[in-house]
């Protein structure tokens, strides 16, 4: 399974779109507590749990990994992880799973703050928003916070097809191993 990291903009989402439209990988649908937003569909986007639901889960060792994030659980159900499969998870997620899962290929998407910055103007991000996460980003999003990367690339003069295929070709080659 791959496991896509990065922080805010680096293009986790749109990388993780072209693996499943152009190289038939699966995603790897996670777990939380956070209310549904309106164009997200259960089971799709996430399986959204009540709080009682998660912890009853939670009690029965379901989960390789939970995380709290804005009073809101989320979580990687062990049945959820699937052979080409792809997740986007924060670091914990990512060590969580390289720690305990077997057969995953951890992605750290980089790309720089200012072409970030950007990107999330471009995508409608309201400012004081973009200044939040671009700070949070900065420590969370350190090399050395990571157990294991298997692949570093940097999203910037390159397109998303280009960095796809790259990916895909490299998690083949680790695979055939
Ligand atoms: N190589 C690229 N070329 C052009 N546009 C890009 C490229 N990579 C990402 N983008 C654009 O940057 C924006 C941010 O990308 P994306 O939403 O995939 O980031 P993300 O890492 O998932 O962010 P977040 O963690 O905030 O959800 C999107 O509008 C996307 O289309
Ligand atoms: N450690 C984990 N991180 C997760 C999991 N599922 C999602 N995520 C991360 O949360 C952010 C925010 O999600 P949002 O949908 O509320 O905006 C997302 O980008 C992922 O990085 C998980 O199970 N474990």
């Amino acid at each position: 399974m791959i496991v896509l990291v990065g922080a805010s903009a680096s293009g986790k989402t749109e990388l993780a779109k072209l693996l499943y439209r152009d190289y038939g990988y699966k995603k790897c649908i996670t777990t939380t507590t956070r209310p549904m937003r309106q164009n997200e569909v259960d089971g799709i986007d996430y399986h959204f749990l009540s709080e009682e639901a998660f912890k009853d889960k939670m009690a029965m060792d379901a989960f390789y990994e939970v995380t709290e994030y804005a009073n809101r659980y989320y979580g990687i159900q062990k049945q959820d992880v699937i052979e080409n499969g792809v997740v986007i998870v924060d670091p914990n997620g990512a060590n969580a799973l390289a720690d305990h899962a077997s057969d995953v290929y951890v992605v750290f998407v980089e790309a720089s703050e200012a072409l970030r910055r950007a990107r999330m103007e471009l995508r409608g991000d309201p400012k004081d928003q973009i200044e939040k996460r671009i700070l949070g980003d900065r420590s969370v999003f350190q090399l050395k916070q990571f157990h294991r990367i298997d692949l570093h690339i940097y999203n910037e003069e390159v397109t998303l097809s280009e960095l796809a295929s790259w990916v895909h070709s490299h998690y083949q080659k680790r695979h055939q191993k």
